[in-house]
């Protein structure tokens, strides 16, 4: 495995709860500017690895490296190492606007902190002027300006997770961790939202890798340089789509044995 040091890289990673191996001997390189999805049957241990890269598990063993450097995740802290994710659902603050939930997502970049922006301190002006300009932005970029000042609650689904990704967005991550952003969707939204994760790692904020855990098959397939492919916490292949959609071994834990090999 080739590692990148601006990457992120999974070394080794094992979960184990009790007697149950989630996830084992997991290798595995996030390149900067590529877009990398995780797949697998249900069960094999995709959540597992996102909480890991979250912070939400410790892994028994093995370790994790972001640019260059051991990375040991905390979920709080994820925005301030470079991290930004998107959760399964959507996840937006209630009481907040639109814009506000996509400027909440920028600020462990403001000096003052957007708790003293949102009251309005006299020393916070400008870091607010700022923050709500570059969330104004996104929400251009994202279609979605028109409701800025909307409570998500009354917004329809998809527009909901068009913010969750603006939110993440914000806070300029290096690395985007998505948790089935295609979960929910129909498939014209689906068509959509794929158009906007392969502009992710070209962005002219400074470009994101982005790693993402999806069921969704086709989407993977259409917007990943490269899929992991987990069966029973183990990686069973790694590659461009198409090699992976080829390999034998991936139909085999999607479909069960074939019958050659059942019969072999
Ligand atoms: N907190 C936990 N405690 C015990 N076992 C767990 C825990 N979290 C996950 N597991 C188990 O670890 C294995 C991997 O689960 P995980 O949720 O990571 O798989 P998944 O690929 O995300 O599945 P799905 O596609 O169904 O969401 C499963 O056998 C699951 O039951």
């Amino acid at each position: 495995m080739d590692e990148d040091p601006h990457g992120l890289t999974l070394d080794g990673v094992t979960v184990q709860f009790g007697g149950l191996t989630a996830l084992e001997d997991v290798r595995l390189t996030v390149p900067p500017g590529k877009v990398v999805g995780v797949i697998g049957p249900n069960g094999a241990g995709k959540t597992t690895l996102f909480n890991v890269i979250c912070g939400f598990v410790r892994p028994t063993r093995g370790e994790l490296r972001f640019g260059g450097r051991t990375l040991r995740p905390r979920p709080h802290r994820l925005a301030a190492l470079g991290i930004g994710r998107t959760l399964q659902g959507v996840g937006l603050f209630a009481g907040l606007s639109v814009v506000e939930n996509v400027m909440a997502g920028a600020t462990h970049t403001a000096r003052s902190g957007f708790t003293s922006a949102l009251l309005g301190l006299p020393r916070s002006d400008r870091d607010e002027r700022r923050l709500r300009d570059e969330a104004m932005a996104l929400l251009t970029q994202f279609g979605i300006a028109e409701h800025a000042q909307a409570e998500p609650a009354a917004l329809p689904y998809p527009v909901r997770k068009k913010v969750a990704l603006a939110r993440a967005l914000a806070a300029r991550p290096r690395l985007l961790l998505l948790d089935e952003p295609a979960g929910g969707l129909g498939a014209e939204d689906i068509a959509e939202l794929a158009e906007l994760v392969v502009t992710l790692p070209g962005r002219d904020d400074g470009g994101h890798s982005v790693m993402l855990v999806e069921h969704h098959m086709d989407f993977v397939m259409s917007v990943c340089d490269e899929v992991a492919v987990l069966d029973f916490g183990r990686l069973i292949a790694v590659g461009p789509p198409e090699t992976v959609r080829d390999d034998p071994a991936v139909a085999e834990a999607y479909l069960g044995p074939t019958l050659e090999g059942r019969t072999a």
